[in-house]
């Protein structure tokens, strides 16, 4: 078939515009990809080489989407902390860099959550969806962006909240011998933030699966889990996950902290941590140094805790409250983690173990318990009556030893330790049981007013009960002004103690009957 040289030409021009168009739609799309290889494993450590350029810090990603952070980083070989499965990895292995520094989502899609600290989710509810990301390490507020602590967060645990109060944006040490009911004031202070607009993030550090689980059935049962997000590691996840997880809690905190919140982390336990730190910097050859931890052991925690703080109102006036738990052996709290964290934290929170056998819980021992900040928060209604009740209590602890070898006591003695004996029993308390501020202030109150002297000790759980069931009839006007700075005024604190003497009437013994004849 002949074409008519016009027709030819025409066929050209489409086929040159056509090629045009393609020649300048084309943008070469070129990633670089520094790419680098494995030379050696162990225990959740990578050795790499290849990669010169690597930041410290900076995650790098390993076949089957694991992914590691760049811990060592010298010149010819990289040390690489890894944050998952490791098994299937081998010497010579693809690794490549990700150009920035490990992050976590944050947001309101992770309240009720229960996440790993990469934010993978962990309670089979599918992925956690989340536009905002932020770096797990991120350097503490500067010193004028902070504001003192002047605001109350109640544990709901009558002894913390009477003698040793902390304040939002606190940090306070929760430390005691194993299965003392650390995790058990931690999670009942979770429990009491209900309706108190105080969003927690409890953050499990190695521990078992099976606690774990405990923890999250308490959180489900009671409700606590709608204002809660919980970041797990368990004791079998490699060490790199447990040593980023206190990291990455504070930082999904710390997101709503600037958005003006006030939000409670549990740290459970940064003795798992400091361990999992220490095995880390065992495996990359770092010099070891006291109860073989490396060096900047002190770092590690003092810059995690630093994050916690209350911020100025031209910040938004948020506050990230911390309550890092720490485990003793043999009550040794001069052992070097312990010290170090006593020195971090605003107080300690001392669990014996000798009041735990007593059946003394919570098992909180007052004399070596401390709060450096809270004091300047608690409500002035507590104010009125804690500063007596501590007095009377340590007159109480230093004498019951006396008592206890049978010497003949003088009656001021003896009403000193009687009246003791009733503080420690009103001070008991079951577990997940948050007392309320007018139940807890009704109950101190009749102490000091030593209301419950005369009642029988082993009635006294009972009276302490029905005082606390009483407090419902506190005029609502009075327990309005509990909330505010003023001082618990007299005709305030009578209708209280009246309230009580009334409660605690039928306890009281009942004056002999006279038998006639
Ligand atoms: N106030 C309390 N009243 C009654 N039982 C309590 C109280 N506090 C704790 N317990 C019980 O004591 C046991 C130990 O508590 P918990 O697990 O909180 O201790 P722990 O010090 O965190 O333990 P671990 O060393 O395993 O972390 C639990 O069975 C808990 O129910």
């Amino acid at each position: 078939m002949k074409m008519a040289p016009d027709s030819l030409q025409r066929v050209f021009d489409s086929a040159f515009a056509g090629m045009r168009h393609a020649r300048e739609a084309f943008a070469p799309q070129l990633a670089s990809r520094e790419v680098g290889t494995i030379t050696s494993i162990a225990t959740g450590i990578a050795k790499v080489s290849g990669l010169p350029g690597v930041g410290f810090e900076e995650v790098l990603k390993f076949p089957g989407d694991l992914y590691g952070i760049a811990f060592n980083v010298d010149e010819d070989e990289i040390g690489v902390v890894l944050l998952g499965d490791y098994w299937q990895l081998h010497a010579g292995d693809e690794v490549e860099r990700r150009g920035h520094v490990m992050d976590v989502p944050v947001g309101d899609q992770l309240i009720g959550r229960i996440i790993n600290p990469m934010g993978r989710p962990l309670d089979g509810m599918g992925p956690v969806v989340s536009s905002v990301r932020l770096p797990i390490e991120r350097t503490a507020p500067h010193i004028m962006d902070r504001a003192p602590v002047t605001v109350p967060l109640q544990t709901g645990i009558k002894v913390i909240d009477a003698l040793i109060p902390i304040g939002r944006g606190q940090r306070e040490l929760i430390i005691g011998d194993r299965q003392t009911g650390k995790t058990a004031i931690a999670l009942n202070t979770i429990l009491n933030q209900r309706g108190q607009n105080v969003l927690c993030v409890y953050c499990a550090i190695g521990q078992r699966a099976s606690d774990v689980a405990k923890v999250v059935d308490t959180l489900r049962e009671k409700g606590a889990l709608e204002y809660t997000i919980v970041v797990v590691t368990e004791g079998n996840d490699p060490p790199g996950l447990t040593y980023i997880a206190p990291y990455a809690a504070t930082s999904i905190a710390e997101h709503f902290m600037a958005q003006g919140r006030d939000v409670l982390v549990v740290y459970d336990d940064l003795t798992h941590h400091a361990r999992a730190y220490r095995e880390l910097s065992l495996l990359l050859r770092r010099p070891p140094g006291r109860e073989a931890f490396p060096g900047d052991i002190f770092y590690i925690h003092s810059r995690l805790l630093e994050r916690a703080t209350h911020l100025r109102p031209e910040l938004g006036g948020g506050s990230l409250t911390a309550l890092p738990v720490i485990e003793t052996e043999a009550q040794d709290i001069s052992a070097y983690i312990p010290t170090n964290l006593i020195s971090i934290t605003d107080g300690q929170i001392y669990l014996s173990p000798s009041l735990f056998e007593l059946g003394v819980l919570p098992a909180v021992d007052v004399g070596k318990s401390v709060s450096r900040v809270g004091g300047k928060a608690q409500r002035a209604a507590y104010r009125a009556v804690a500063g007596d009740l501590k007095l009377a209590y340590a007159q109480f602890e230093e004498l019951e030893t006396f008592a206890r070898f049978g010497a003949r006591l003088d009656e001021n003695t003896r009403k000193i330790i009687e009246h003791g004996r009733r503080i420690r029993a009103c001070l008991k308390q079951p577990a997940f049981a948050p007392v309320s501020v007018a139940a807890q202030i009704a109950v101190l109150l009749a102490l000091t007013a030593e209301l419950f002297d005369n009642v029988p000790l082993d009635r006294m759980s009972d009276a302490e009960h029905a005082v606390r069931e009483a407090a419902a009839d506190i005029p609502a006007e009075v327990c309005a002004r509990f909330d505010t700075a003023e001082k618990l005024s007299n005709e305030d604190g009578a209708t209280i103690i009246q309230i009580a003497r009334n409660a605690l009437a039928r306890f009281q013994p009942q004056p002999e009957r006279k038998e006639t004849k």
